[in-house]
């Protein structure tokens, strides 16, 4: 039988000594032990060895002051591997209500035992007590000792750099931004997005029903569905090799109706891979009329041309280099979408590390891109045609820099809100373009604009 602590502690000290993803990591630690018959690892082991994962990795702030506190040297000086198993204990105690708390501590100590730290079992084992004390003495069930400082006490309680979340205070307030960082810090959910092409949604809610999975409609966003528990593997699912559906984020759907392009048109998606929104564009325009999919990445682009096989699309012609780069095209576009590269702020449940891996400096450069490829991409719009700007961020410095920038330097270009008939119109603010934050709507954070060129703009 294999051990999914064991397993998590593997994938935890891998990403240190690699500097690898999370999720990369964790396949490499889960590949390693999967056997068959009895060396088989059971779905639940699975499951725990992964939440254990992602959840170490992006409660490591929070862990790390319960170290601080309860230990005499601080987690920044204890050895790596000791670091981690505390971590995977603390985490346990901390958030895993399933789980004993006496298993939590008697797992994590054998940890320590087997992974070469025999002589700290005893610190390990003291320092959980203690912290189990404490839990249980603290009016708040919470033993933490947080910060007064409304800013350094939302990072430490919720498990983020201060940079981010004076950010979100600056913008929200401390009483929302403290939504928006407890928000961040749930498990996914999986949204659908039905291909009218191939068949309609109530269809795909029968399929699933029959099936015993549980979906549920998505306000404002038509062809959505969201899966209301895990469902297991994406292509098991009913429908996946029909092309009845792609998984996308019901926020991400909002981009290709705010686009609205038109049967028969020229769309450049401009960052295409993995074609999440171009296939949607095709869907919308029935498959008919033109999308060059361009991306610096051939890897991605595979995937957008393996995603518009399985749901039927013609409309797709995949194009690689990097977009700030290509000449002209023979023809100017009706309508361009620049999903511009992003630090991915407002996806951070998505991805374990990414809070970690992101910095100010990098946020800088990536704002520099976005402004390059954004006055490239403008080039291609025919006069009267659209632009569509959109980011997973909600970074100002990605989202409204970019887009003020861009509309002082080139005055035949205009914000354009669109009609209330669109599902888009929903989500916008007063500046005219959208911010969807996910505290509020339950959806991944994005921001997007449509632009509109001038119909008499020089060429
Ligand atoms: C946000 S992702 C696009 C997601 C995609 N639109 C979808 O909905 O599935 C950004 C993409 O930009 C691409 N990219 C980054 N820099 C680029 C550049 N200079 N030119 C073209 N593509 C670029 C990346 O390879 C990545 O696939």
């Amino acid at each position: 039988m294999q051990n999914p602590r064991q397993i998590a502690f593997l994938a935890l000290r891998d990403l240190d000594r690699r500097g690898t993803f999370a999720d990369v990591t964790l396949d490499r630690a889960l590949k390693k032990v999967s056997g068959t018959g009895d060396r088989a690892l059971l779905p639940l082991d699975r499951r725990l060895a992964t939440e254990l994962v992602y959840g170490c990795i992006r409660r490591r702030r929070s862990l790390d002051a319960a170290i601080d506190q309860f230990a005499k040297k601080p987690a920044d000086r204890q050895p790596p591997d000791l670091r981690w198993i505390l971590h995977l204990g603390l985490y346990q105690l901390r958030y895993l209500d399933d789980i004993p708390a006496s298993a939590a501590v008697d797992t994590t100590v054998e940890l320590a035992k087997t992974n070469g730290l025999k002589g700290l079992a005893g610190f390990v084992n003291g320092l959980l007590r203690q912290y189990l004390r404490a839990a249980q003495a603290a009016a708040s069930g919470d033993p933490l000792h947080l910060p007064e400082e409304p800013i350094a006490r939302l990072a430490v309680a919720h498990s983020y750099p201060d940079w981010i979340v004076a950010n979100w205070v600056e913008r929200l307030g401390v009483e929302e931004a403290e939504q928006l960082a407890q928000w961040f810090n749930r498990s996914p959910s999986i949204d659908l997005r039905v291909n009218p092409l191939r068949t309609a949604i109530a269809t795909v809610e029968s399929a699933f029903q029959g099936a015993g999975i549980e979906v549920m409609r998505v306000p404002h966003v038509p062809q959505a569905l969201r899966l209301k528990s895990g469902a297991g593997a994406i292509a098991n699912l009913p429908g996946f090799n029909e092309g009845w559906w792609t998984v996308q984020d019901s926020s991400a759907q909002l981009t290709s109706y705010l686009l609205d392009p038109q049967p028969g048109e020229l769309i450049i998606d401009a960052c295409a891979a993995p074609g999440g929104k171009t296939t949607h564009i095709a869907e919308l325009m029935g498959d008919r009329g033109t999308i060059y999919a361009c991306d610096k990445t051939p890897s991605r682009l595979k995937k957008v041309k393996e995603n518009s096989d399985r749901l039927g699309l013609h409309a797709i012609e995949v194009l690689a280099g990097d977009s700030r780069e290509f000449a002209q095209f023979d023809r100017r576009a009706d309508r361009v979408l620049l999903d511009a590269p992003c630090s991915g702020l407002g996806t951070l449940h998505r991805r374990a590390d990414a809070r970690w891996r992101q910095t100010p400096d990098n946020l800088v450069q990536l704002a520099q891109l976005q402004g390059e490829l954004l006055a490239k991409t403008a080039q291609w719009v025919k006069p009267g045609g659209v632009l569509v700007y959109a980011t997973c961020t909600l970074h100002p410095l990605e989202n409204e820099k970019p887009i003020r920038d861009f509309l002082a330097t080139h005055p035949d270009w205009a914000i354009e809100v669109p009609p209330a008939s669109n599902p888009a119109a929903h989500f916008v603010t007063s500046a005219g373009w959208l911010e969807v934050w996910p505290h509020r709507y339950d959806l991944d954070g994005f921001f997007m604009v449509r632009l509109r060129k001038a119909p008499d703009a020089s060429e």
